[in-house]
């Protein structure tokens, strides 16, 4: 029995919490808590007159006093913890510290600091926000899914946990991520805490590290896999869709072995996409689009070379090959000009490959200069095929050399260069090295945040070429438009829209992203780009989460986005 219940206005949003409980149990309830900001009047109805020491504080100053504590932490490790804390106590308080400076704390509630959090995460657990589902409770997932429906979900953040950044199977820690990534969309897109669900499926672990730990607290046994792990997303997948088939689900940090076959098997059956994929695709489209425009040059001019032929690489070549073909391009042609290399280097049809690697392997016969696969190496691919765009999602830290790098630009003036593997310890190359070897000339972006960098008496600032300029604004776009699914056609609008962003001022210093701290302006402009897209697409209809009707008005839709916006204001509580 839940102690509240929403109470919303007609565009969908929170206007006031009804509380059905008195004295600790709001005060220890992470949605009613307003901690020593609960008014006079609140600590009378509610029964917290002396529970609470009797200075009322405003939401502002609680927000001071977290940023000293916050401050006073050592390590980045210490400030998540002390987050996530706050976010157990009073959600409200732990977002408005967030938006206070998102740029500050987005690395570390995400980015780099969620991936030690996913690798100690047995020895942190405190707490449960989101579910996990295992071998021994997925047959009862409806039963469970139904414990969250008062709280209307909107959003779900689903992960395997076996492709977690650039660090791999990390078993049950994987949920970090999910909850991160749903910080982020409540931070840009305004959808309210409650709406989020983070879900781990936790069919096992491989790690073996994990399986040696008998501290380890998730399911202790390897990985399923074949018919069995499949049959088990299945079972999640079914149940999800009976409980919220109005929620998007979000897959996310899937190996590259099932991202693609679960995303697939479920785009015409959930609202779902894979963010690794696809949203990897459309942030880095945005940041090539940018640099179009410091080069005064079209996509159709480039070359481009993925380095790191999985799900975030691969979903990268489909949506270059999309924007390309938009532009009047044939397939064969935009298929031509995006090289992919994974660890055996440059992908050829003479392989064996995974089904997902196919589409962008090349016929060696149809290259003059491949002769064996020791043509294939990286910094002889860039020569011969004469790359100008250079992105990394390999994980594999430092092999953006300088060698390999100059050679880009040895074919063009103004290398784009985009280490985008994550964290920062896995990055490719670190920026300040890429404009030394480049005399600055590089358009560089990188998928960690990285501080600015001074060089030749200029300052540089690193655009964050990360998903999370995407994935907030398809949500909100998904939700507001009530897309029956998620389309192709959606991660393009949003590459566009995300690209519109950055301003003159930015490309002046190079910087191919606005900065973080517009991540909630960004991610309107992208939630409406792909509201309308749904509209064109025939997708759109009555958003099942408001009582507003858009389907066919890209202006009413507009005004819906705008409305929806949850913010982190403590809320009225009715008695
Ligand atoms: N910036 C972003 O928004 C963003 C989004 C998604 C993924 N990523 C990052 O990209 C990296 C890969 O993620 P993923 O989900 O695609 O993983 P993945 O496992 O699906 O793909 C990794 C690919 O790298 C290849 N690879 C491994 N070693 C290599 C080597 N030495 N040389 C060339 N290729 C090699 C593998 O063959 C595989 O194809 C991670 O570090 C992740 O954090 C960043
Ligand atoms: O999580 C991120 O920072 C981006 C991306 O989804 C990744 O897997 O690296
Ligand atoms: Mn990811």
């Amino acid at each position: 029995m839940s102690i509240y219940d929403l109470q919303f206005d007609d565009y969908g949003n929170t206007r006031a919490l009804k509380v059905n409980a008195k004295g600790n149990a709001v005060l220890f309830h992470n949605y009613t808590n307003k901690g020593v900001a609960f008014s006079d009047e609140e600590r009378e109805v509610f029964e917290i007159s002396g529970l609470v020491p009797p200075e009322v504080k405003s939401l502002s100053q609680q927000v001071l006093n977290a940023q000293d504590i916050i401050q006073e932490k050592v390590s980045d490790f210490e400030k998540f913890i002390y987050i996530r804390s706050l976010f157990d106590r009073n959600v409200t308080l732990a977002h408005a510290l967030l938006s206070s400076d998102i740029t500050r704390y987005m690395s570390i509630v995400y980015t780099p600091t969620v991936g030690i959090v996913c690798q100690r995460f047995s020895s942190m657990f405190r707490q449960g926000n989101g579910l996990h589902f295992y071998p021994g409770n997925i047959d009862d997932a409806e039963k469970i899914l139904r414990r969250y429906e008062r709280a209307d979900i909107r959003v779900a953040v689903v992960t395997d946990n076996q492709g977690i950044l650039g660090i791999g199977d990390q078993g049950a820690g994987g949920q970090a991520i999910c909850l991160g990534k749903l910080m982020l969309y409540t931070q840009g897109a305004g959808i309210a805490p409650w709406h989020c669900l983070p879900i781990s499926l936790d069919v096992g672990t491989d790690n073996e590290k994990l399986l040696r730990d008998p501290k380890y607290i998730g399911w202790h046994h390897r990985r399923l896999t074949g018919d069995d792990y499949l049959a088990f997303v299945g079972k999640f997948a079914r149940a999800f869709k009976k409980v919220f088939p109005n929620a998007l689900c979000q897959w996310e940090d899937f190996s590259k072995q099932n991202a693609f076959t679960v995303r697939d098997t479920y785009v015409n059956d959930l609202i779902s996409f894979n963010d690794d994929i696809q949203g990897t695709g459309s942030v880095t489209l945005a940041g090539i689009l940018a640099a179009m425009k410091i080069k005064s040059e079209g996509l159709k001019d480039q070359v481009y070379l993925i380095h790191g032929a999985g799900a975030g690489g691969v979903g990268i070549a489909e949506q270059i090959e999309a924007a390309l073909v938009e532009e009047g391009m044939a397939v064969a042609e935009a298929r031509a000009r995006i090289f992919t290399l994974d660890s055996r280097g440059l992908v050829t049809t003479d392989r064996s490959l995974d089904p997902y690697k196919e589409k962008f392997a090349k016929d060696p016969g149809a290259l003059p200069w491949f002769n064996s696969s020791a043509d294939g190496a990286l910094e002889n691919v860039i020569e011969k095929a004469g790359v100008t765009v250079l992105i990394g999602t390999s994980g594999q830290h430092g092999c953006f050399t300088k060698e390999v790098v100059t050679k880009v630009l040895a074919n063009t003036e103004r290398p784009i260069i985009l280490p985008l593997s994550n964290p920062t310890a896995n990055t490719e190359a670190i920026p300040e090295d890429i404009y030394n070897w480049t005399d600055g000339k590089a358009l560089v972006a990188t998928g960690s945040p990285f501080d600015p960098v001074n060089h030749g008496g200029s300052e540089y600032r690193v655009g964050q070429c990360n998903n999370v300029f995407i994935f907030p604004g398809v949500g909100l776009g998904v939700i507001a438009s009530g897309a029956t699914k998620v389309l192709p056609s959606f991660f393009t609008a949003a590459a566009h829209a995300a690209a519109d962003c950055v301003s003159s001022h930015d490309l002046a210093r190079g910087a191919l992203f606005p900065s973080v701290d517009r991540l909630q302006e960004v991610t309107l402009k992208v939630a409406k780009a792909v509201g309308r897209a749904a509209i064109r697409e025939g997708v759109a209809r009555k958003c099942a989460f408001s009582a507003f009707d858009h389907n066919t008005d890209p202006a009413r839709l507009d005004e819906a986005v705008d409305h929806m916006i949850w913010k982190p204001v403590y809320l009225p509580l009715e008695a």
